[in-house]
């Protein structure tokens, strides 16, 4: 296990492309979906808490803390994001979304290497082609800047990170790594993928 790293899985969104039903909560395959993202990154970090706006007992009762964004009005992830950061305890903070439930087994000790290696303040997962903007490992230290961007209306996660130096770390080896669920069809595909491997 990577040492001294924490993960957040951002569920605080409004989910709309699910007619608002609690994206983290919707089951997949006989468990809340965030109950598969949860299972894929606990033996990789040291601790992990859900970041979401609602529902917050039903998130608890996964055993582990949930916290809601410090900024009102749903700004996105970054949002969960810089409130994550401000309990981090850790020299590296690990984000993922509540959606991805196939997440690389490998994720954090890959995306550290590759941070350290390139002494970058913040490595994001791609696919070999696209950055997965919502699955980075970031330093604490960038909250400030975080808060910055947010208070002058600015919202879009790659325009954020762009500013600092960004190690790209891909998973092109593993084509489902960051299959995410935005629709019940989508969910249905997934289900009928993992089923079926
Ligand atoms: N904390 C927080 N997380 C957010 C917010 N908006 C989106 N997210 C999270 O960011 C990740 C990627 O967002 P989307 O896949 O677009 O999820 P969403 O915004 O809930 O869904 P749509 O409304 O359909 O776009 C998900 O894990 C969301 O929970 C927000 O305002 N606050
Ligand atoms: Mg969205």
């Amino acid at each position: 296990m990577s040492q001294q790293i924490e993960a957040i899985i951002l569920a605080g969104g409004l989910a709309r492309r699910m007619g608002g039903e609690d994206k983290g909560l919707i089951e997949l395959l006989g468990k809340p979906m965030i109950a598969h993202v949860i299972g894929r990154l606990k033996d990789q970090v040291n601790k992990i808490r859900i970041n979401a706006n609602k529902n917050q007992d039903r998130y608890a009762e996964l055993g582990l803390d949930v916290f809601a964004d410090q900024l009102e009005g749903f700004l996105g992830p970054l949002a969960g994001i810089y409130s994550g950061l401000a309990e981090c305890q850790s020299s590296l903070m690990l984000v993922v979304p509540c959606d991805c439930p196939l997440l690389p087994l490998d994720l954090v000790s890959r995306m550290q290497q590759q941070l350290l290696a390139a002494n970058a303040d913040l490595a994001v997962a791609t696919d070999g082609e696209r950055d997965h903007s919502v699955v980075m490992l970031l330093k604490p230290e960038l909250r400030q800047s975080l808060k910055t961007y947010l208070e002058t209306g600015q919202r879009r996660v790659e325009s954020w990170y762009d500013e600092f130096n960004v190690a790209r770390v891909s998973f092109a080896d593993q084509p489902n790594a960051f299959v995410n669920v935005n629709t019940h069809e989508q969910k249905q595909q997934l289900a009928e993928v993992i089923s079926k491997a």
